[in-house]
Order: C-alpha cells, then structure tokens, then sequence
C-alpha cells in the first residue's frame, strides 16, 4: 500500500499546553474522505490546526503530506501547506480583490512564476468549481455558495494531496451545502483526500463516509483502521 497522506499516531491534541485530546491514532489514505464531528469544543479545528501546523504537535509522532510534524521547522511550514488545501467556514477572502487578484496573490505567494501559468491555472480552477465567469468580480458581490467556491478553487490552485476542510457548509443553506458536498466529491474522486470537521448530520446521512468523533478527549474512528 502506498503511504498514508496523513498519520497520526499516540498523539496529544492540545491548546496552550492543555491536552484537548490524547493517544490520537489514525492514517488517512489518497482519495479517502473522511467527517470529522464532535460538541462544540471538542477538539475538532485543533486536530485541523495541528494537521497544518498551526498548532505544534508536542507528543507522538505525525506525517502529513510527507511531512514529519513533530519538530517541523517553522521554515518547512509553507511548504507544508502547499500540499494542503485548506477551507474555512468564515471565507477569507481578501476584499479588496477580485476573485482573480485573490487567486492570484496565492499563485505568486507560492512560487508560480510565468504570466500564462498563472492566468491558465486561474481559468482551470474557476472551471473546475463552476465559476468561470466570475473572474473580475469582487468577492463580497459574489453569494455565500459562490464565495465558499472560490475558496475551494483558491485550495484547489496548487493541486492538494489533502483537502481540511473546517464547517466549509456552516454558513450555507442546505441547496447550496449539497452544491459544495458535490464539489467535494469531484475532488475526492479525482485523487484528493478530504478531512472535513461538520456539525451537519444530514449532510452525513447523505453523503456517507467514515466517520472520526472527538468525545470526552478521545478520537473515535467508524473505520478504526490502526486498531
Ligand atoms: N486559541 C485557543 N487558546 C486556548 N484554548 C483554546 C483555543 N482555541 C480553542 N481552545 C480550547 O480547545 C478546546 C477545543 O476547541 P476546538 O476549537 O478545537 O473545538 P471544536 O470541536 O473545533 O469546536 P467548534 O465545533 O465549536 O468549532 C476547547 O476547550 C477550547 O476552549
């Protein structure tokens, strides 16, 4: 079997030195998806925050993306989360800049160097996500769902080998949640492994997968694929 884009094992989850969750095992191979849930509180954006270094990993050892987390050099980082695509409830987006400047400012951020690279890539991923048209637009004229696709297309720019995906559908109507899921699975299907952290049951009735649950300081894992 080919290696795991995300490993996890005997590791403490924590925040300001308080474990948020200990003895955290699990892989996660190309192409799976995975939910994540748990309370409010539970630990599930922690998990997502130490995945892409945003928080350090302090006990146990960890691979993401052919990264060995423990004692990352802030250095590394960067490159890190260039293999990761990363989306947030809240989009993020910069509102100042159309949907190309924003796609644009991440492209020369991370390296792209020709002029037709770029705009090819752009096109690409406003395509993939259905959004060709919106180039020139600026974000806030765009809708909630459309806005949430140009994030997705800004973390499709550089070809992820993980998606983390935190409450992506949180601020989004049930129509256009289904929209995103469909996205979502466009990409899983093409290669790219998703771990999305979500409150919504319906969407995981749905659209069934494995599921990890944060509970009481422990990860729970429908697949227990490490057990
Ligand atoms: N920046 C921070 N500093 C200190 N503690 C924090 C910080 N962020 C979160 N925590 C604590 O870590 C624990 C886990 O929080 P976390 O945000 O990971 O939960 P969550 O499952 O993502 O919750 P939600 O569903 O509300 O997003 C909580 O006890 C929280 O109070």
């Amino acid at each position: 079997m080919t290696e795991p884009v995300l490993e996890l094992r005997e590791a403490t989850i924590q925040q300001e030195g308080q474990p948020v969750l200990a003895d955290v095992s699990f892989a996660l191979q190309k192409s799976e998806f995975s939910y994540l849930v748990g309370r409010t509180g539970s630990g599930k954006s922690s998990l997502l925050k130490t995945l892409y270094a945003d928080l350090p990993l302090l006990s146990g050892s960890g691979t993401v993306a052919g990264f060995a987390l423990p004692k990352l050099p802030a250095s590394k980082i960067p490159y890190l989360r260039r293999k990761l695509g990363i989306v947030f409830q809240d989009f993020q987006l910069l509102s100042d800049r159309t949907v190309a400047e924003n796609l644009l400012f991440v492209l020369n951020a991370t390296g792209w160097k020709t002029k037709t690279s770029k705009q090819q890539r752009i096109i690409d991923v406003l395509g993939r996500v259905g959004l060709t048209g919106a180039t020139n637009r600026l974000p806030h004229r765009l809708s909630g769902g459309e806005q949430q696709r140009v994030v997705i297309a800004r973390a499709m720019l550089n070809e992820p080998v993980l998606l983390l995906a935190d409450e992506p559908t949180g601020n989004l109507d049930p129509e256009v949640s289904d929209d995103i899921m469909r996205l979502f699975a466009e990409i899983n299907n093409s290669g790219t492994a998703i771990l999305m952290a979500t409150h919504n049951f319906q969407l995981i009735d749905k659209y069934p997968h494995r599921v990890l649950t944060c509970k009481d300081g422990q990860l729970l894992d429908s697949a227990r694929s490490l057990n």
